[in-house]
C-alpha cells in the first residue's frame, strides 16, 4: 500500500478543498493544484469517472505529486439527470447564482413529488500522471429540489437541495454535518477504506 502524505487536489473549487481535507484530517496533506497552475483543463468527458481522471491526469502532471480528483454534480429526475456532469457550466459558466436561477427556472411548475434530484461524486486518485489504474469511488446523496435557496453554508447548489434526513437544505447544514452525509463524504469514506485510512 502506498502511502499518501501529500496529495494535490485536481480541482479550483475552495468549496471542496475545505469538505475534502476535513475529511481527511490531519493523516494527509492535500495541495491545491492552484499552487501550481491557475489554467483549468476542458472537462471533455462524457462521463464523470472520465472528468475526474483527466482532472487527476492533468494535476499529476503538472505537480509531480499523486492527484486526486473530485468530478461532481447534481442529476435531476424532472430533467433526465440534467445538468449532470455539466452541473458548473449549466448558466454558460455564469457561476453558482446563476446556475441556481436557471434551475428554479427550470423547475418552477414542477411539483414537490417531481423534484428528486442526487447529488453525485466520483473521486479519482493516480499515483502519477500515466497511471494504469487510477482508483474510484463514488458517492450518491439522495435529495430534492426546493422551490427557493435557504441557508448560507457550502457552496453550488448547496442552497437548493432539501435533504430529507434531515429536513432542511444542505446549506443549511453547519459543515461538519454535510461532512457525514454528503455524496463527498460517501465517496471519500469509501476512498479512505481503500487507502487503509479507515
Ligand atoms: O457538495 C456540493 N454542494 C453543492 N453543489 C455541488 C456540490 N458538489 C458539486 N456541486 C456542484 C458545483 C458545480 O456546479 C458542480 C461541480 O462541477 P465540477 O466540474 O466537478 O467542479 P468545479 O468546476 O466547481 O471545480 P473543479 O472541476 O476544478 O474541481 O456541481
Ligand atoms: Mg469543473
Amino acid at each position: 500500500m502506498m502511502n499518501f502524505q501529500q496529495l494535490v487536489l485536481a480541482s479550483h473549487n475552495a468549496g471542496k478543498l475545505k469538505e475534502l481535507q476535513a475529511m481527511l484530517g490531519g493523516s494527509v496533506q492535500l495541495r491545491s493544484i492552484g499552487e501550481f497552475s491557475q489554467v483549468e483543463p476542458e472537462e471533455t468527458g462524457l462521463s464523470f469517472v472520465e472528468n475526474a481522471i483527466l482532472k487527476a491526469r492533468n494535476a499529476a502532471r503538472l505537480s509531480g505529486l499523486p492527484a486526486l480528483a473530485d468530478d461532481s454534480g447534481l442529476a435531476v429526475d424532472f430533467l433526465g439527470g440534467a445538468p449532470g456532469i455539466y452541473s458548473a457550466r449549466y448558466a454558460d459558466g455564469k457561476g453558482d447564482a446563476a446556475n441556481n436561477a436557471k434551475l428554479l427556472d427550470a423547475l418552477k411548475d414542477v411539483p414537490e413529488e417531481q423534484r428528486g434530484a442526487q447529488f453525485v461524486c466520483v473521486l479519482a486518485l493516480v499515483r502519477h500522471a500515466d497511471d494504469p489504474l487510477p482508483i474510484l469511488c463514488e458517492g450518491l446523496w439522495h435529495g430534492r429540489i426546493l422551490f427557493e435557496a435557504s441557508g448560507d453554508h457550502g457552496f453550488g447548489y448547496d442552497p437548493l437541495f432539501w435533504v430529507p434526513e434531515r429536513n432542511c437544505s444542505s446549506a443549511d447544514l453547519a459543515p461538519l454535518e454535510k461532512n457525514q452525509l454528503s455524496h463527498r463524504a460517501r465517496a471519500m469514506a469509501l476512498l479512505r477504506q481503500r487507502l487503509g485510512l479507515a
